[in-house]
């Protein structure tokens, strides 16, 4: 059953078209990706679901609710991340935590919630004195401190390493393991590709795709990439008939060999069997990235994104 449907939402500020006509539904339990570059109108999008905003045109249901009429109601049973540090300074983590928790009719364990966030030891720390990612799980310990049964999280791994970045991804899948369901707003590609169950891909305020990851990467097609620099003669004839090679290319030195997964260990062990050296091995599979682009036109993250009212001027 949906626990949000999203029909032909229109929203402009002004005269500016921020989202242009949106539809998704999000099932019960999953973990469902709104991915899009900047600027495409996710954050619009989700703050109309959470009746932050009203929208100017289509209809929004929450768990059977209107978000702007029941408001009340939907705040009591969706937990929503907040985008940027917007707590004071001097408050510390278990003062915010039991202040949020005074909102809500459900109330969360605290010390369950702080354990599972790998916050314990940083209870009684002020809110300014904590790291970017202990931030960021404070954030998210706010969003579940209702015991919602949808967290919408936005943007939350930017500005996090690699590392805080992964330990924020393991949080996200703990979060649906408890039952919630999850809106994950993202512009990373390799985020949306671990973490979702399906996603929706907006671009300039229309969505261009709603798929599963694998579904997003099976309409690009399943082409695997192999570069490398041969430093002996190479027969590339012969690399070119091998059964699971579809091209081969050359570029300067670099040669690119191309075909369906396993074509990478094929190309190896020919090279291996001709005693032909290389040097700058590279695999490249095919990625959310590349689903992009191909249902775009451009890639996601280089180039400015175009407004609705540049494209249609
Ligand atoms: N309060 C506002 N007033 C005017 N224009 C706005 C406002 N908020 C957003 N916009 C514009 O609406 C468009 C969509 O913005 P939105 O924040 O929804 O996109 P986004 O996909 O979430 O982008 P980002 O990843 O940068 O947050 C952008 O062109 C943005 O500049």
């Amino acid at each position: 059953m949906p626990v949000i449907e999203v029909e032909h939402l229109h929203k402009r500020y002004g005269d500016k078209v921020a989202v242009e006509d949106v539809s998704f539904t999000v099932e019960q339990g999953e973990i469902f990706g709104v991915l899009g570059p900047n600027g495409a109108g996710k954050t619009t999008t989700v703050e109309c679901v959470q009746g932050l905003r009203r929208a100017d045109g289509g209809q929004v249901r929450v768990l059977g609710l209107d978000p702007v009429r029941d408001r009340t109601e939907v705040r009591q049973r969706v937990g929503a991340q907040l985008q940027e540090s917007q707590l004071p300074d001097k408050l510390r983590v278990r003062e915010a935590l039991d202040l949020y928790r005074s909102f809500y009719r459900n109330k969360a364990d605290i010390d369950e919630l702080l354990a599972d966030l790998g916050l314990a030891s940083q209870r009684d720390t002020a809110f300014h004195k904590l790291s970017g990612g202990q931030k960021q799980r404070l954030s998210v310990a706010l969003a579940l401190v209702g015991r919602p049964e949808i967290a919408i999280l936005d943007e939350l791994t930017t500005g996090l390493d690699p590392q805080g970045r992964r330990d924020t991804w393991d949080l996200v899948e703990r979060i649906r393991d408890r039952g919630v369901t999850v809106v994950l707003v993202t512009h990373f590609m390799e985020e949306a590709e671990r973490l979702c169950d399906r996603l929706a891909v907006i671009d300039v305020g229309r969505v261009v795709a709603i798929d599963t990851p694998s579904g997003l990467l099976a309409r690009v097609g399943s082409e695997h990439r192999v570069h490398f620099s041969p430093l002996d003669p190479l027969d590339e004839v012969a690399l070119d008939a091998l059964p699971e090679v579809t091209g081969v290319r050359r570029s300067g030195d670099e040669v690119t060999v191309t075909g369906p997964e396993g074509v990478s260990q094929a190309v190896l062990s020919a090279l291996a069997d001709r005693k032909v050296r290389y040097t700058g091995l590279r695999v490249e599979q095919p990625t959310l990235d590349d689903a992009f682009v191909s249902l775009t036109g451009r890639p996601v993250r280089t180039g400015t994104p175009q407004t609705i009212d540049e494209r249609s001027s």
